[in-house]
């Protein structure tokens, strides 16, 4: 049966516990933190706190008069200098935090009722006055506190939306207005970190940075845990049970191997050769390395970390080719591979928080509970302080180098943009003669990148070292109060090598939970980057259940569209169009009135304004994406061929295609028998970006993907600006069959190519302005006459370059 003073005694260990955990909780919530908590300046709170720090220095100084410094269970004293300490610490804040004062009401009321009713305070009658003031007090500021919180969250209620720019960030990918800036002085905060960001820098990344303190700054991240959880591998379930059992075993063989040595080095005191126990603890330490579990534990996380990675990149990928134009429009290529790239430090996150933090914290919770049941409460609590003081350090001084952090990754990003840039436009680097100038812009980014890396690596070396010092002088401290032990006999020699030995698998598990923070930190600020694209919802989303198109005819209508890209210009104004199945529309205008825009409407790239664009009677909105443009054919202005064979970059359009197929549309494209003079013919490599092709090359592939393709709605881009007259006639007849079964949108600026398209629709500033028949324009005398009559001038009197359409 447990005696009435041992309870008493294992309480006040655990009020001293529970007073250490809180303030180092309490600090991690503050450190950092951005937005103000509900702090307090009554004068009459201030007496509370003040005299409850009052009433437990004079309970520690009647507990040292009544002898318990000296005395075998110091634990009573422990808790009240403690809970002095703590309360006199707050009691000195500028303003007395709500959540502070609260927590430590709770804690003091919930043990001083214990103490009272296990009777450890009533053989004295000061003691016994002291513990009811303070249950008294502590009762007090409890009901006081938790009413202004009520009050608080009423308030909220009243006042706050739900997703309040609290969390920093309102919706992920659309941000609140409120949330584009959470206040000035969050603005001011921040600003060393700032400067250095592009102007464009999505919002999103600064918001994720300025979401109040580091744990709701880590909250951002859960989005990315739905990808890790491996529901349906079992290979990886198993690998990760294998972790866990290894890590249980490790905090197992932390205790045993330094037990056994103690065990060894007491027979050896006693004069007895300890052969078999040093051979024990031999087996125990094998166990414990890398031969042992530590080998099992690297061969479990293979599979695992594979899962991760791949689950990751192939998510941020999909995310990312799955966001709209606009995204894209906005983004450079360059830098969203190289945040894809970083986006491996989102699996080191995981890694170092299941790894290398649980196992310190569960091995710190058994250094403690096993150096109080060996030795005593003041060496399990020194142990306890210091590695809390330690961890605590390490979360202030990490916060020194976030910024210089920062600066790294964005250096890194910007060299890769800058290198993907010059070696993507040789061509005109090379034409513009500005090698020299790339070389030296290349230099200057890998400078300013290791500027930042040195600043870095600079100031944690001396992190490093500051941390360094405090663990030589806990470990003094421990020695000096185990010799203590050992000299008064409450200890063995052997319990004195136990300790030593011990420290040295304690050092590691307080080493790796701060370096672990600090690497943490490091790998969270990498991967931010990829966060923020992850965050940002697409803007063009399918409609839940949204059906397939189905077979299509090839009605199109436009009704009253309005769009525009920003809010500044409408770049479509009430338009409104109708196309019967098979017949052709041009769309004439000047450069800029928004041909192009209606296209990448009708792709819906971006969606209408106002206003509704129909294929079928179906408002494009309410179909899948992937079916609308899988009825879609575009041949651009511009074809993007890849760096591949031209049979592969053919069978893009359809992979399921046969080479004879293939043919057949190079045949109709009129560009297959040039193929067969090229040296590999169709194996032929067309280069970046289909540099190795000529212009009209590069077009009559595009025409041929198309005719693979076979889409009912053709979309032609200027599809033969870059063919000559010749080619053009080849090609005419081609087309002319194209376009005969499906309904067609030619946009030219040639306008003898359309003359026979059924309507010609003039385009100026986002309006139609006239519409009709070639000769109906032309009667008409208006904008159509008059670009008539200029290009007439031109080169479109040759009849030969005319393409009927
Ligand atoms: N992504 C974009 N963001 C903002 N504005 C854009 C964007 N794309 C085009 N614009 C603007 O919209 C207007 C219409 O452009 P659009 O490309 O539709 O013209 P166009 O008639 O096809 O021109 P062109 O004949 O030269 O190809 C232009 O003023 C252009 O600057």
């Amino acid at each position: 049966m447990i005696s009435p003073s041992k309870v008493s005694a294992g309480l006040h260990v655990a009020s001293s516990v529970t007073v250490v955990l809180f303030v180092f909780a309490s600090f991690l919530i503050n450190f950092g933190q951005k937005q103000k908590l509900p702090t307090h300046k009554s004068l009459v709170k201030y007496t509370a706190v003040g005299l409850i720090a009052l009433s437990y220095i004079a309970k520690a100084i009647l507990l040292v008069l009544h002898g318990d410094a000296l005395g075998q269970r110091p634990e009573r004293l422990h808790s009240a200098v403690l809970f002095a300490f703590v309360w006199t610490f707050v009691c000195t804040r500028k303003q007395l935090i709500n959540f502070e004062v609260l927590g430590l009401s709770v804690i003091t009321l919930g043990f001083s009722v214990s103490f009272l009713a296990l009777g450890t305070a009533v053989d004295d009658a000061a003691l016994l006055t002291i513990s009811s003031t303070q249950l008294l007090i502590a009762t007090c500021l409890l009901v006081d506190c938790t009413s202004k919180c009520f009050t608080r969250s009423k308030n909220l209620d009243e006042t706050t939306p739900f997703l309040a720019p609290e969390s920093g960030i309102s919706s992920y990918g659309s941000q609140s207005p409120s949330g584009q800036s959470i206040n000035a002085e969050d603005d001011e905060d921040f600003s060393d970190d700032e400067h250095d960001e592009d102007d464009n820098e999505d919002s999103n990344s600064r918001q994720l940075r300025k979401s109040g303190n580091w744990i709701t700054y880590i909250k951002n991240f859960k989005i990315v845990l739905p990808l890790l959880i491996p529901k349906n591998d079992l290979k990886v379930q198993a690998c990760l049970l294998a972790c866990g059992l290894c890590l249980i075993g490790g905090r197992f063989l932390n205790v045993l191997v330094p037990y056994q040595l103690g065990v060894a080095a007491d027979q050896l005191f006693k004069g007895r050769l300890p052969y078999l126990d040093l051979a024990i603890y031999l087996a125990l330490n094998l166990l414990q390395d890398e031969s042992g579990l530590g080998l099992v534990q690297a061969l479990a996380k293979i599979p695992v970390e594979r899962f991760s990675y791949r689950q990751l990149t192939n998510a941020a990928f999909k995310h990312i080719m799955g966001l709209e134009m606009e995204f894209h429009a906005d983004r450079d290529s360059a830098e969203v591979m190289k945040a894809i790239e970083q986006g491996e430090a989102l699996t080191n996150v995981l890694e170092t928080s299941v790894l290398y933090i649980l196992p310190p914290i569960i091995d710190l919770t058994v250094a403690f509970v096993l150096l109080y049941l060996k030795f005593n409460s003041s060496i399990a609590l020194c142990m306890l302080i210091a590695s809390l003081g330690f961890l605590s350090l390490e979360v202030v001084t990490s916060s020194w180098n976030i910024g210089n952090r920062r600066r790294v990754t964005k250096a890194e990003r910007e060299q890769a943009r800058i290198m993907h840039q010059a070696v993507q436009g040789w061509h005109t680097v090379s034409s513009f003669n500005m090698l020299k100038w790339e070389i030296s812009r290349f230099g200057g980014a890998v400078e300013k990148h290791l500027e930042a890396k040195t600043d870095w690596s600079r100031r944690d070396a001396f992190i490093n070292a500051l941390l360094d010092m405090l663990l030589p002088a806990t470990l003094f401290l421990l020695t000096c109060l185990v010799a203590h032990e050992v000299y008064e006999k409450r200890a063995s020699p052997g319990d004195f090598v136990f300790l030593i030995q011990y420290w040295d698998n304690l050092i590691w598990p307080i080493k790796f939970l701060s370096g672990s923070f600090r690497y943490i930190m490091t790998d969270i600020i990498d991967a931010e980057r990829l966060l923020d694209l992850l965050m940002t919802e697409p803007g063009i989303i399918d409609k839940d259940g949204a059906p397939e198109i189905g077979p299509v005819e090839g009605r199109v209508t436009f009704e009253n569209v309005h769009f525009s890209y920003d809010l500044k210009r409408t770049a479509i104004h009430d338009v409104s169009i109708s196309a019967a199945p098979g017949e052709t529309v041009a769309l004439v205008g000047t450069t800029g009135s928004g041909k192009s825009s209606l296209m990448k409407l009708l792709f819906r790239f971006y969606d209408v304004t106002s206003g509704c664009i129909k294929i079928d009677d179906q408002d494009i909105r309410d179909v899948t994406q992937g079916s609308l443009r899988g009825t879609l054919g575009l041949v651009p202005q511009d074809p993007l061929l890849f760096n591949a064979s031209i049979l592969e970059n053919l069978r893009y359009a359809k992979t399921s295609a046969s080479d004879e197929e293939i043919y057949d549309a190079c045949r109709a494209a009129a560009i297959h028998d040039k193929i067969l003079t090229f040296a590999d013919g169709y194996n032929t490599k067309v280069g970046e970006q289909g540099v190795k092709l000529s212009g009209g090359e590069i077009q009559r592939l595009a025409i041929a993907r198309i005719f693979l393709k076979d889409p009912p709605i053709l979309i032609l881009d200027e599809a033969t600006s870059a063919v000559d007259t010749e080619t053009e006639t080849q090609i005419q007849s081609a087309l002319r069959r194209l376009c005969a079964k499906r309904t067609t949108f030619v946009i030219a600026h040639r306008l003898s190519t359309v003359i026979r398209a059924n309507q010609i629709l003039v385009l100026d500033e986002g309006s139609i302005v006239e519409r009709g028949t070639h000769q109906e324009l032309l009667d008409m005398g208006g904008k159509y006459h008059n670009l008539w009559q200029k290009q007439l001038g031109g080169d479109i009197e040759e009849e030969g370059c005319v393409l009927d359409l």
